[in-house]
């Protein structure tokens, strides 16, 4: 009998766009893993790639917009049953170009008290609480008084 395979841990930059006091999330294709499920817009990093580098790349081939990569927030690992992610989180502003959905099935922009009604990447939630933790802070560009 075959000794089971590791599993596979990848890691991934993820970009929190906001732009108008809202937030970009995008939703999974139906052809997708993780079919239909809510994320940040990114993907796993390349040999030698910074987080900040895979972003504007990922975010570029994905939505067709530039932009600009802002503050890191806590790294979050996660366990999914066929693999580990390891997501590299970044607050970002769009820059130029229009979101066109090329790979995924929807984008929605949120605001703040909308973000956690949506079904997210299970991996996703501890960093959209820190997210939104940060925004109430006043670090954000928030509707804060
Ligand atoms: N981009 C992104 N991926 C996420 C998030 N949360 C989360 O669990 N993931 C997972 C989904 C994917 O399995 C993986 C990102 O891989 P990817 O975007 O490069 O590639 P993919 O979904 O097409 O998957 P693959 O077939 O290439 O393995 O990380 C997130 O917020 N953004």
């Amino acid at each position: 009998m075959k000794a089971n395979p590791v599993k596979p841990h990848i890691h991934v930059a993820c970009a929190i766009i906001e732009h108008d006091g809202r937030t970009l999330a995008a939703q999974r294709s139906e052809t997708m893993k993780m079919p239909l499920k809510w994320e940040f817009p990114g993907g796993k990093l390349e040999s030698g790639e910074t987080p900040e580098a895979c972003l504007v790349r990922e975010v570029r081939e994905e939505l067709a917009i530039g932009i600009n990569v802002g503050r890191a927030l806590p790294v979050a690992t996660h366990a999914y049953e066929a693999f580990t992610v390891t997501l590299y989180p970044f607050v970002c502003t769009p820059e130029d170009g229009t979101v066109t959905l090329i790979e995924h099935r929807a984008v929605a922009w949120l605001k703040p008290e909308q973000m956690l009604v949506l079904d997210w990447a299970e991996a996703d939630l501890p960093i959209i609480a820190g997210y939104l933790a940060t925004r109430s802070l006043g670090a954000g560009e928030g509707t804060q008084p």
